[in-house]
């Protein structure tokens, strides 16, 4: 990816909405945008006075222009005002696909209304956008009043969402994302949902009570693009876009008489801006009817580590593993044991707690639960796979610790769900160990994830050796997990030593 977007959309003369914030809210995830302006609307606070669309020749020059030098990973669409400008696109679009060497992936905010309630639009576009455009387009982004345009569904409930968004994806759109702002179900709430390669995500929050939500579909649409241009997965852009737009919601003011534009702040970094991962057990989603597919059992709040700093974590896959690393003085350890029996992990599992003891230290049991309760372990692991299948309640009920692994934004949140005991993020490098394919996630992520999670005692895990050490520690992470670095090391005890002193605090 080459961190370049191009707008396709109109210019906003009030600065809210349109061109001037696609670039804007792409500016604050660290892409370039480039533009293609396809109308100079005449508008201000209070409504739209003119439409101006752009003649196909002059948007086909502005494309021919960045085509020859600046081709993008992303293209965001946002307002086509008639249907020649559709078939332009659409056939400008087309070709990129078949000719450009990394052809781009497109976010298509279908704009058809203004927050003012103007149409932004010639009305006959409905077909066109349906026979040219959605076959073309990657990632479909309507608020509910769009939504209800294109597919003629009427969105009295959850159901009626998820009906419309099948239909735009017989259309071609490839995934769904229905923006829910204007939606107040459940009153007082904002929900938003996600059709993705089969999967479906809801996410929801209060309302933001301001007037001043000029621009929010734009932005969010943009943030979107950028996200997708930096490589991270559309559930992660769904995330970081709702949490800038709550963000930027809260800091809008007003520049007119009328409706003043979202703010455009930067890189959301309040975990109360983050919207909540709506799952079966919560009270959303008994307000939204959901059913859950697995019988499942919502617990929140589990006992706190005895330290936010869990220091050199060693992760074992066998008893004699774990005695070695208690004995060199590591304080946290894990059983991560994927074969055996029942009677050979049930021993494992028993050993493991009485050698905890016998060396004061915490080990926690991977996937295990039951073993875990059932010998008294500090604390189990559990993946959020496994989130669904752990009986959460008796988790919680027997006092032990919980840790839950997260890749991405989407997963921290749906961790955060749980209030776990820590979190722990990866894979931060490539590794051999697992196959953690498009699941890498980095230094910079790992630093954003540490700087929301404040209260949590965070672990990093994923490829860390002790050539690494040292920066991953540098991000703040409260401790760093390691399998091969320590298993495969020539002197696992000078690794141990070794590591234990790369990520201790300065004196
Ligand atoms: C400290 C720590 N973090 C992440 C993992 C991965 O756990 P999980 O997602 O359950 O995957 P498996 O380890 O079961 O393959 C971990 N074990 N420890
Ligand atoms: C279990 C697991 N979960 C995410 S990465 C990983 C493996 C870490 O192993 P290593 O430290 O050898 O890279
Ligand atoms: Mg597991």
């Amino acid at each position: 990816m080459n961190n370049v977007v191009w707008t396709i959309a109109g210019s906003d003369s009030g600065g809210g909405a349109g061109i001037q914030a696609d670039i804007k809210a792409m500016q604050s995830f660290a892409v370039h945008g480039c533009t293609v302006i396809t109308a100079l609307t005449a508008q201000n606070s209070l409504g739209v006075e003119a439409l101006n669309p752009i003649s196909t020749e002059v948007i086909e020059s502005q494309l021919l222009a960045l085509e020859h030098d600046m081709k993008a990973s992303v293209i965001k669409i946002g307002m086509l005002a008639n249907v020649q400008q559709i078939q332009l696109i659409s056939e400008h679009l087309k070709h990129y696909r078949a000719t450009w060497p990394q052809p781009p992936l497109v976010v298509y905010d279908p704009v058809a209304i203004a927050s003012s309630g103007d149409l932004l639009t010639e009305e006959d576009t409905v077909s066109a956008i349906k026979e040219c455009l959605l076959p073309l387009v990657d990632v479909i982004t309507p608020n509910t009043h769009e939504t209800q345009l294109l597919t003629g569904v009427y969105l009295i409930g959850p159901s009626a969402l998820q009906d419309a968004a099948v239909k735009l994806q017989n259309w071609g759109a490839k995934s769904v994302l229905i923006k829910g702002g204007h939606w107040d179900y459940p009153s007082g709430y904002c929900i938003d949902y996600c059709l993705h390669q089969g999967e479906e995500y809801w996410l929801g929050n209060e309302k933001i009570q301001t007037p001043h939500s000029h621009g929010t579909g734009c932005s969010m649409a943009s943030v979107i693009a950028a996200c997708l241009t930096k490589g991270y997965p559309l559930k992660d852009a769904f995330i970081l876009a709702k949490a800038y737009i709550n963000q930027g919601l809260k800091a809008a003011v007003r520049y007119g008489e009328g409706i003043g534009p979202v703010a455009q702040t930067g890189f959301p970094t309040n975990l109360a801006d983050y919207p909540q991962v709506i799952e079966a057990g919560s009270w959303l989603a008994d307000e939204l009817d959901f059913v859950s597919a697995h019988e499942f059992t919502m617990a929140a709040g589990f006992t706190a580590c005895d330290s936010k700093q869990l220091g050199l974590y060693a992760v074992v896959d066998s008893v004699d593993w774990l005695e070695k690393c208690l004995a060199e003085g590591i304080k946290t350890l894990q059983l991560r044991m994927k074969d055996g029996s029942e009677d050979e992990l049930d021993q494992a599992v028993a050993a493991a707690v009485m050698l905890a003891k016998k060396y004061d230290a915490q080990v926690y049991i991977n996937d295990h639960w039951q073993l875990a309760i059932k010998h008294g372990a500090y604390g189990v692991h559990l993946g959020q796979q496994d989130l669904l299948a752990a009986n959460l309640v008796a988790i919680k009920e027997s006092g032990m610790r919980l840790g839950i692994s997260t890749h991405g934004f989407y997963e921290m949140l749906r961790a955060h769900n749980y209030r776990p005991s820590y979190m722990a993020f990866g894979a931060i490098y490539p590794t051999t160990t697992k196959d953690m394919t498009g699941q890498i996630q980095g230094l910079e992520k790992l630093k954003r994830f540490i700087a929301l999670l404040q209260d949590y005692p965070t672990v990093a895990i994923g490829g860390i050796d002790l050539s690494r050490a040292k920066e991953v520690a540098a991000t703040g992470v409260g401790s760093i997990a390691v399998v091969r670095a320590i298993s495969e090391a020539e002197d696992y005890q000078q690794a141990i030593a070794d590591l234990q002193a790369a990520i201790a605090p300065p004196l």
